[in-house]
């Protein structure tokens, strides 16, 4: 099976990072993600993000670094996730897509209840944000 490539935003304000809840008739329905989405032909992973986030919450963006990747066998399909820094630059963030989106304190980031691909994403966001302190 092929993966499925993904890009995913890590958005901080602060303490605080922006993390969306896919909607309850969307495959993985209810769980915590990073908003973003598919990589379609043609097309970077950092001009995915910015499409996804303006497709997502209608606001204008930029990649401003790599986290890290995580790679996922949810059975029947493969994700392979790629989370970029993003920065907002304008617009109001509307939600066009998801059950909820919300600002979480880095603090309760490990609580959620994540897509099982976020997992390791979140670990990685923690260790940065520890080692960039
Ligand atoms: N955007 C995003 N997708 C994620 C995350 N974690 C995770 O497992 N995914 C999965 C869910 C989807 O299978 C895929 C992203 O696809 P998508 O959001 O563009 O579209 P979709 O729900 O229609 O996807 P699908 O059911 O067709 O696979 O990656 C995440 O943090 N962000």
């Amino acid at each position: 099976m092929k993966p499925i490539q993904v890009s995913a935003a890590i958005i901080r304000k602060g303490d605080f990072i922006l993390v969306a809840q896919r909607n309850h008739h969307d495959d993985l329905g209810l769980k915590w993600e990073f908003p973003g989405g598919k990589i379609e032909a043609n097309e970077t992973d950092e001009e995915c993000m910015v499409r996804e986030l303006h497709e997502e919450f209608g606001i204008q963006s930029k990649v401003t670094g790599f986290l890290g990747e995580s790679t996922h066998n949810y059975g029947s399909k493969i994700v392979c996730l790629k989370a970029f820094f993003v920065e907002h630059v304008s617009g109001e963030f509307q939600k066009r897509v998801h059950q909820n989106i919300k600002w979480v304190h880095v603090n309760e980031l490990k609580d959620m209840d994540w897509a099982p691909a976020d997992i390791k994403l979140v670990d990685l966001l923690l260790e940065y944000l520890q080692s960039s302190n």
